[in-house]
Formats: structure tokens, C-alpha cells, sequence
């Protein structure tokens, strides 16, 4: 039988590392806010049923009223209000769900790709949870707080991870209720499968996926869907 899927698509952060007093996600890119461009990657895949926006609760109307003016108001996109923490607004988000598996993804990731999207999905119905990631390029070091190197890990199997994560609904909902249980915040959704001593697969994607946090990932954005509109 087919799986049934969601998806939670976070947009409630305050941006402060972007320094600008509109929320990052908000800001415009060629005329449509961030995460609308994102929006409209995951409406492109016809398998994800219900489309959760979370977003800061005074922000709510004004996403609903811009996805409606982008011709994205189906039955399928729903906007609720998220939390103090990002784990806060996934959570919420998933309130909303009833489907066999759900995708989570940073609203201010509008670069991902639908085939990264639906292989990370075809990962999570085999394993039961996955994550796209790619590899590091850039040697790591592990540092005191005094600035001093402590440790050098093994490049080879270190990944940088992104979103979206990919999951059982149930599986997720029981982590994210684990988490608040015992008072524990990860950075992402994957960290609370795991403490269920869960198996999450990396799906590997694409350097280009990045999540627009700090000024200067707005000219790369501007320059990506440059290239995006001369294709
Ligand atoms: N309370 C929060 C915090 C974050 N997010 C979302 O989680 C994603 C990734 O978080 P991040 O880039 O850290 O966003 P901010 O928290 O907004 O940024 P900053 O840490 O610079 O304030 C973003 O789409 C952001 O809107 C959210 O929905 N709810
Ligand atoms: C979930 C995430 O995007 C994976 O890279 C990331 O961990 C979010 O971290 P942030 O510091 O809240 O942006």
C-alpha cells in the first residue's frame, strides 16, 4: 500500500544572525519571500498531501494572505502558529498531521531540489528515517574554549547536515515528546530519533542546499536563482 506523506515546513525564527529587522524568511527574493521559493519546490511533488507552514503567531494571516497571492492556497498548505525554539515550532507542526511519514524542512532552504526531496523520502520508507547531507570538504577540528585544538576527527565520515529530514510520523512525534520529557534540545530532528536508538540513513544531496542564515548568503541566493531563471 502506498505511504501516506506530510510535510512541516519551519518558518517561525526570528533570523538574528541576518541582522535585518524583517524575519529572514520574509525577506524578498526576485519579488516572492523566501519561503514561498521553498514552498513551491515541495509543492511540486505530488506524493506530500498536507503542507504544514509554521510561523511566529503574529505572522500567521500574512503568510496565509501571501500564499494565496502565489497561487499555493490548495487543500494542502495550512499555516500554524510555532514556538520559542525551533524544535518548539516543529513540534507544533506535527500536531497538524496524520499521515504515515513526514518531511521536515528549514523554510529558508529554497534551494533544494525535488529529486533530493523524493530520494530522501524513497530512504525513509526503507530505513524509517533519513536526512539529506553531503560530505565536508573542509578539514575539522574539535577546539578548547580557549582556542586551542584538541582533536582532529576523520574527515571520511563526516557529514554536514541539512533538511529535509525525513520520517515515520509516529517515530518523530514520540522523539519530540522523549525530548520535552526529559528536557533535552537538539539542532535538529534527527538528534531526537536517535536517542530512541532509531537508525537514520544519510541521503546524499547537494552542496547548493544551503540555508540562508548571515547577510552574505543572500547574494549567493540572489546569484542561484539568477542562474535559476536563465535555465
Ligand atoms: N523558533 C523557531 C526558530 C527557528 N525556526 C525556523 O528554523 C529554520 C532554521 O533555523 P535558523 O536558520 O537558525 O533560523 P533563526 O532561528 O530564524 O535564525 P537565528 O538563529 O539567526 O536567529 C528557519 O527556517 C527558522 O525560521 C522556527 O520555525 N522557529
Ligand atoms: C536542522 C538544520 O538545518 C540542519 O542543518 C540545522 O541544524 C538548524 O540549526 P540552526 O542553528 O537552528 O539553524
Amino acid at each position: 500500500m502506498t505511504k501516506s506523506w506530510g510535510a512541516v515546513i519551519v518558518a517561525a525564527g526570528r533570523g538574528s544572525r541576518m541582522k535585518t529587522s524583517e524575519s529572514k524568511q520574509f525577506l524578498l527574493l526576485q519579488d516572492k519571500p523566501i519561503f514561498i521559493h521553498t514552498l513551491e519546490v515541495f509543492n511540486r511533488i505530488p506524493m506530500i498531501k498536507d503542507i504544514i507552514v509554521v510561523t511566529g503567531a503574529p505572522d500567521v494571516k500574512r503568510c496565509e494572505e501571501w500564499i494565496k497571492q502565489s497561487g499555493l492556497h490548495d487543500h494542502r498548505t495550512f499555516v500554524v502558529a510555532g514556538g520559542k525554539e525551533r524544535q518548539d515550532s516543529v513540534y507544533a507542526g506535527l500536531q497538524k498531521l496524520e499521515t504515515d511519514y513526514v518531511l521536515i524542512h528549514d523554510g529558508v532552504r529554497p534551494f533544494v531540489q525535488p529529486d533530493h526531496i523524493e530520494a530522501c523520502m524513497k530512504a525513509a520508507e526503507q530505513f524509517g528515517a533519513a536526512v539529506l547531507a553531503v560530505p565536508v570538504k573542509d578539514t575539522i577540528k574539535q577546539v578548547s574554549t580557549d582556542g586551542m585544538i584538541t582533536a582532529t576527527p576523520d574527515r571520511s565520515s563526516l557529514w554536514s547536515i541539512q533538511t529535509p529530514q525525513a520520517f515515520r510520523l509516529s517515530d518523530v512525534i514520540e522523539a519530540h515528546k522523549l525530548a520535552i520529557e526529559s528536557g533535552f534540545a537538539g539542532t535538529d530532528d534527527a538528534m531526537l530519533v536517535e536517542r530512541l536508538g532509531r537508525q537514520v540513513k544519510i541521503v546524499e544531496g547537494s552542496y547548493t542546499n544551503i540555508k540562508i542564515t548571515t547577510p552574505e548568503d543572500l547574494d549567493y541566493a540572489a546569484f542561484m536563482q539568477k542562474g535559476e531563471r536563465e535555465q
